[in-house]
């Protein structure tokens, strides 16, 4: 399959005011795409709209060949999310959280065993597995929520600010992980406004800006194009390309 997720022409509009206006890009398997943008841009909407979470006025979502719309479990059922915030888990701990998700994605525990206790120990999660998600903080929440979301080794990752919170540590172990799981043949959308990490992990970026993707590539194919020089960084670009025009 050439392209695992394809976005073409997403439209959304909340209480008539446009958010997306016609969002395009699509994944191959092995690639890592970071969609960027200031505050309010639309990311969250977009991810959204990935997972069948929010349903978009106009436009065309797959995932792995299955169309959102009206295939949404068999295009779910290939793909892992991670959301922006979670509600409702407060009192599972950590050990039933990831038991309920993967019962709910009618994996066998027995099957994902081994790797959720190694990215549990590479996460340093194994001493807060007994305690309650409520009493978590911030980071220690996100890494259980992506482990979540990669224990099924699923063909689309999908992953809204998945490392707001985590300490540098951790960060470096999720962009292994993501990157091994793309090497593997997984195609992954994340946001982030954390660059540095986008620099080290994405393959290609998106820069969402007033409800369109103003440019896309490489990083860079896209500091060519800004022309901000070879030596400049993925934040010298996303600032010149958005600066004083926060949505
Ligand atoms: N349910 C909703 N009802 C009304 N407006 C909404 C709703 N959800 C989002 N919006 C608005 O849509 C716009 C885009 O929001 P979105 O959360 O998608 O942006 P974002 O790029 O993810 O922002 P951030 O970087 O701050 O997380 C914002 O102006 C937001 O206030």
């Amino acid at each position: 399959m050439s392209t695992a997720i394809l976005v073409e022409g997403l439209v959304k509009s909340y209480n008539r005011v446009p958010v997306l206006r016609g969002v395009s890009f699509s994944v191959r398997p092995g690639e890592v795409y970071g969609l960027l943008g200031p505050n309010g841009a639309g990311k969250t909407t977009t991810l959204k709209s990935l997972v069948g979470l929010v349903r978009p006025d106009d436009g065309r979502i797959e995932l792995c060949g299955y169309n959102v719309a009206t295939h949404r479990l068999q295009a779910l059922s290939c793909t892992g999310y991670v959301p922006e915030l979670t509600v409702g888990f407060d009192y599972l701990s950590v050990r039933e959280f990831l038991e309920f998700v993967s019962s709910l994605r009618g994996l066998r525990w027995a099957e994902i065993e081994d790797y959720v206790e190694r990215l549990v120990n590479l996460f340093e999660l194994e001493r807060y597995m007994d305690e309650f998600m409520g009493k978590l903080s911030r980071g220690t929440v996100q890494k259980a929520l992506v482990i979540s979301a990669l224990m099924s080794r699923p063909k689309v990752l999908v992953m809204d600010e998945p490392t707001s919170g985590m300490d540098p540590e951790s960060q470096r172990v999720f962009r292994e992980e993501v990157s091994r799981l793309a090497r593997e043949g997984a195609a992954v959308v994340l946001s982030s406004h954390l660059l540095y990490n986008v620099e080290r992990l994405c393959t290609r970026v998106g820069i969402l800006h007033k409800g369109v993707i103003i440019t896309e590539g490489s990083i860079d194919e896209i500091r060519r194009k800004a022309a901000t020089g070879e030596n400049s960084t993925l934040e010298d670009v996303f600032l010149l390309l958005t600066r004083g025009e926060g949505y």
